[in-house]
């Protein structure tokens, strides 16, 4: 399959995603490339993805191995690309930040509703959990339809095989923070707080802790606390979080009972117009360089400073592993390590 990348449109913690069109067909693609010798994670989301097939996961069309130069590389380097289905209003974070900050409540249901059609068919179809459920993990298609994506972290259900904990402290249920244990019942727990995330426009645990995932993570894990729930929200809405955030995993609800809660199925008024996301049209041409977001040109500030300093910074931005050796007198605190 012969494709031409693009700008970069989005840089997480493992990977670069670029723009692409198949020259083939024209279509507009998206690729997420790693080095090949740092691409485990992207591997392993590219075996999980090519599985999948749902109109609430973002589809997988192949993946590649190149030799060129991009990403600041000096030379060429081998790359391993992801190649999906492009989603042209970004993630729901970046969904968020076009609308001022946050989300309406009509698409907040709407898009909770299609996250859990998602995880239902992971769950219970594929037998899978995502062990990173959050906005930006969560991508909005052509017909504003949000599709599960970053599967970097996903594992399968069955056997269950101790590994360690994966994803991003802010969004980990109890269980998950000790280091015990992650599967469906923690994802429904990440629900709840990206619906949050949705509502409020930052992630949760956003007051005085958010810089410290130690600190949320010993909050969660062992002092027994959740998120704080936005006062705004309907009682609908509160009760509908309280079933995904209930500290035992096993009284947590399933994606198949929380769809059936009032929350969702409440008939929403008409869905006001989607605000710019990341492009108002889906692109037919990465040469149309006014429709592509460039995260080249919005750097953070921490960005440009030496690479062992970067790498720490992502650690504390990004995804985690958690050693599930901890125990409760904090003496094994130091045992969280980025990847
Ligand atoms: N298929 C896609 N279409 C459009 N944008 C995308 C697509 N995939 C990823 N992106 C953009 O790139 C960003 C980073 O992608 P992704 O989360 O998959 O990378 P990552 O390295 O696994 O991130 P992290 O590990 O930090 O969560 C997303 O938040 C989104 O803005």
């Amino acid at each position: 399959m012969n494709w031409t990348r693009g700008k970069i449109i989005g840089r997480g913690s493992t990977a670069t995603v670029s723009a692409a069109t198949l020259q083939e067909s024209g279509e507009t693609i998206a690729v997420k490339s790693a080095d090949f010798h740092r691409s485990e994670f992207l591997q392993r989301e590219a075996k999980i993805l090519s599985s999948l097939n749902s109109p609430h996961v973002i589809g997988y069309r192949g993946y590649q191995i190149t030799k060129e130069s991009f990403n600041n590389y000096n030379g060429e380097a081998t790359t391993y690309n992801l190649l999906m289905e492009y989603a042209p209003y970004g993630s729901l974070a970046d969904v968020a930040s076009k609308n001022g900050g946050s989300i309406d409540e009509t698409r907040v249901v709407k898009y909770t509703r299609q996250i859990l059609l998602g995880l239902e068919y992971v769950h219970n179809s594929m037998g899978i959990a995502h062990c990173d459920i959050k906005g930006s993990n969560v991508l909005v298609g052509e017909n504003g339809e949000a599709k599960i994506a970053d599967f970097g972290c996903a594992k399968r259900i069955e056997p269950e095989i101790t590994e360690p904990v994966r994803g991003t402290p802010a969004f980990m249920a109890p269980e998950v923070a000790r280091g015990e244990r992650q599967g469906k019942e923690s994802d429904i727990w990440a629900v709840g707080c990206t619906v949050i995330e949705m509502v409020t426009g930052s992630t949760p645990w956003s007051g005085a802790d958010s810089n410290d995932p130690v600190s949320v993570l010993y909050r969660v894990g062992y002092l027994g606390e959740s998120p704080e729930l936005p006062c705004s929200l309907t009682e609908q809405a509160k009760d509908f979080l309280g079933k995904c955030l209930k500290k035992d995993a096993k009284e947590r609800w399933t994606a198949s009972q929380l769809l059936n809660h009032p929350f969702l199925i409440t008939k929403p008024d008409n869905e006001p117009e989607l605000v710019t996301g990341l492009v108002t049209n889906s692109p037919t041409s990465v040469t149309d360089q006014m429709l592509w977001r460039s995260v080249e040109e919005d750097r953070p500030s921490w960005w440009e400073c030496h690479e062992d300093e970067r790498i720490g910074v992502l650690s504390w931005t990004g995804q985690f592993v958690v050693e599930s050796t901890w125990d409760t007198d904090g003496a094994d605190w130091i045992t969280v390590r980025t990847e």
